[in-house]
């Protein structure tokens, strides 16, 4: 968003409004009753005039003196107290009592990590042998979208074309598939779930790699996800899971005291052997994940993933570059959300039987909001600069599960 526009003395403000009243003449934006209190939250984060108001977005990371900086040039805040969070005794690790399981870890990702993680993301995890949301419609070059477009962005990247015979998903929307949800009494079932790749849009055109950049949506690492059927495909193998980005969550969740985060509550759901997070700690195993790239003006509508084995295990995700307000209710959109704001280097871990299905969505992508460490090339980083445009508008975020159960 353009400074302009948060100045209600600023000519820009100004006509905006005028805009804004004349679209209004001819549209009713008034909220509609027929809007589930998860839609209406999408519906206000998403408003792009006038701006959102934060207020009520919990921040913890505006509160804290190293990000000072950052929050001096960021024009999008929120509030570290919009709701009442409970901080765990030995570190900065915050629960929030009304979603069971949800621990948010603040400025989790040192700066340098959270550059190695940038420059995976797009070099490593975005190419084959992972899939992405390109390859379903362009001949993708096997060094990868990002090697090809550093090496020449005007190479051109062809389209894919239906090879004859080869049977694809039924072209057009998506369908509405009937997402069994994960689990051990399901698995033989949605194993058999025929997975048939996407169909190739008729419409995809040859491209410069720099043009097709901003449509890379989602890179698969780990066991792969079909998104036809929203189920993993475990005929394809374990796929490649980063050591890397595993060992990170796994430190993540070893770093929380769980005991602390379950005293107190009183859950069903754990399944037949009851809570599983003591042994968290140790055996938690990261397999399955999606790389998300977000441009500003992406959305990721309300959902729940449902589609592992293991219902309660943790989910960690991780945020990169531009930050995010991200909504998360309960297990029914008839909950309103909380909003919480999501910014470079913070982990958010879902986890137990209630957070795990609970909807949660990412209705907006906020500009501005890229910290400074990410900015400037560091001498040790020299080739840095085309991270840094990159990260101007967009939003990396790795969500990483455990597909399979431990044994
Ligand atoms: O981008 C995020 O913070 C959430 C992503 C997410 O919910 C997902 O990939 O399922
Ligand atoms: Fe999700």
């Amino acid at each position: 968003m353009s400074i302009a526009l948060l100045d209600p003395n600023d000519p820009g403000y100004k006509a905006a409004v005028r805009r804004l009243k004349k679209s209004q003449k001819s549209f009713d934006h008034a909220p509609s009753s027929s809007w589930t209190p998860f839609r209406a939250a999408e519906k206000l984060y998403m408003q792009k005039f006038p701006p959102p108001d934060l207020s009520a977005v919990l921040d913890l990371a505006s509160g804290e003196e190293d990000r000072a900086l950052e929050m001096q040039h960021s024009r999008w805040k929120g509030s570290p107290t919009a709701f009442p969070t409970r901080r765990l005794y030995h570190r900065n690790a915050h629960v929030v009592d009304n979603v069971p399981g949800l621990v948010l870890l603040p400025s989790y990702v040192d700066h340098s990590t959270q550059r190695a993680l940038v420059r995976w993301a797009l070099s490593e995890h975005a190419r084959a042998p992972n899939e992405t949301n390109l390859d379903a419609h362009y001949l993708l070059p096997p060094s990868g979208l990002w090697q090809t477009l550093l090496t020449d962005p005007s190479s051109v990247i062809a389209p894919k074309h239906r090879s004859d015979g080869a049977i694809h998903e039924r072209e057009g929307p998506r369908q509405l598939v009937n997402n069994v949800a994960g689990g051990l009494d399901t698995f033989a079932e949605l194993n058999a779930m025929p997975k048939l790749p996407p169909a190739p849009s008729p419409n995809a055109k040859a491209v410069t790699a720099s043009s097709l950049l901003p449509r890379l949506r989602w890179a698969n690492i780990g066991y792969s996800y079909h998104w036809g059927s929203k189920s993993y495909d475990f005929s394809k193998g374990n796929g490649v899971f980063p050591e890397r980005i595993a060992e990170l969550c796994r430190q993540a969740v070893a770093s929380v005291d769980w005991q602390e985060v379950w005293k107190d509550v009183n859950l069903d759901g754990w399944g037949n052997e009851g809570p599983d997070w003591p042994s968290w700690a140790t055996d938690y195993s990261p397999d399955a994940g999606i790389v998300n790239f977000y441009q500003l003006s992406d959305t990721l509508m309300g959902h729940v993933d449902r589609s592992e084995v293991s219902a309660t295990s943790p989910l960690v995700s991780i945020s990169l570059g531009s930050a995010a307000v991200f909504l998360i209710g309960s297990t029914t959109r008839d909950t309103p959300p909380l909003p919480i704001l999501l910014r470079s280097g913070d982990v958010l871990i879902m986890s137990g039987p209630h957070c795990r299905r609970a909807y949660h969505g990412v209705p907006r992508i906020l500009d501005k909001t890229i910290p400074p460490h990410l900015k400037q090339s560091l001498e040790s980083d020299e080739d840095w600069a085309p991270y840094a445009a990159y990260l101007e508008t967009t939003r990396i975020n790795a969500n990483v599960r455990q597909g399979m159960c431990k044994d």
